[in-house]
């Protein structure tokens, strides 16, 4: 994820506290409920972390939305999901978004998940990755020089 913004490996993980980061496991528990349709297991919401690793058992229940739509996240035996969190989106200048989600529950069996949250320590402060920020810049500086470079050949077109 890191070289996918133009980093070098561990750059990414550093910015979000390196190796004081903190894993969190919280365990879900949803048993059967008689109307399904009538409750979710956990509304939409995006993760506070800076990654998710998320074990279910088999009970289908994980929803990701994407335009508006929701959409299940099959189960995939001995998988894990891995979620994008608010603080990898903010680390990431928002090239990352975290994703939007919400359970739902089953009519008659029980459904688990374990996530662990990954997240900076307290006290870390965290923002942009200055890389990310500076190559915006060199985006819009390159989108600018290209502009005046139209602009001068449309000039000379009809001068
Ligand atoms: O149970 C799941 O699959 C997801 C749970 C969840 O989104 C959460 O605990 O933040
Ligand atoms: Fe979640």
């Amino acid at each position: 994820m890191s070289i996918g913004l133009g980093l070098e490996e561990h750059e990414l993980k550093e910015a979000a506290g390196g190796d004081n980061l903190i894993h969190m496991l919280k365990i879900n528990y949803y048993p059967p409920c008689p109307c399904p349709d009538l409750v979710l297991g956990v509304p939409p919401h995006t993760d506070m972390s800076f990654l998710t690793l998320l074990v279910p058992n088999d009970v289908q229940g994980l929803q990701a939305s994407r335009h508006d739509q929701w959409y299940d996240v099959k189960y995939v035996p001995n998988a894990l999901v891995i979620h994008i969190g608010d603080q990898m989106e903010i680390v990431s200048n928002g090239k990352y978004k975290a994703v939007l989600h919400r359970t739902t529950v089953n009519k008659d069996k029980t459904r688990m998940s374990w996530p662990v949250f990954i997240e900076p320590p307290p006290e870390q402060e965290v923002g942009p990755h200055p890389k990310t920020i500076a190559w915006e810049e060199h985006l819009v500086v390159k989108r600018m020089v290209s502009r005046e470079n139209h602009d001068i050949h449309e000039w000379k077109k009809y001068h």
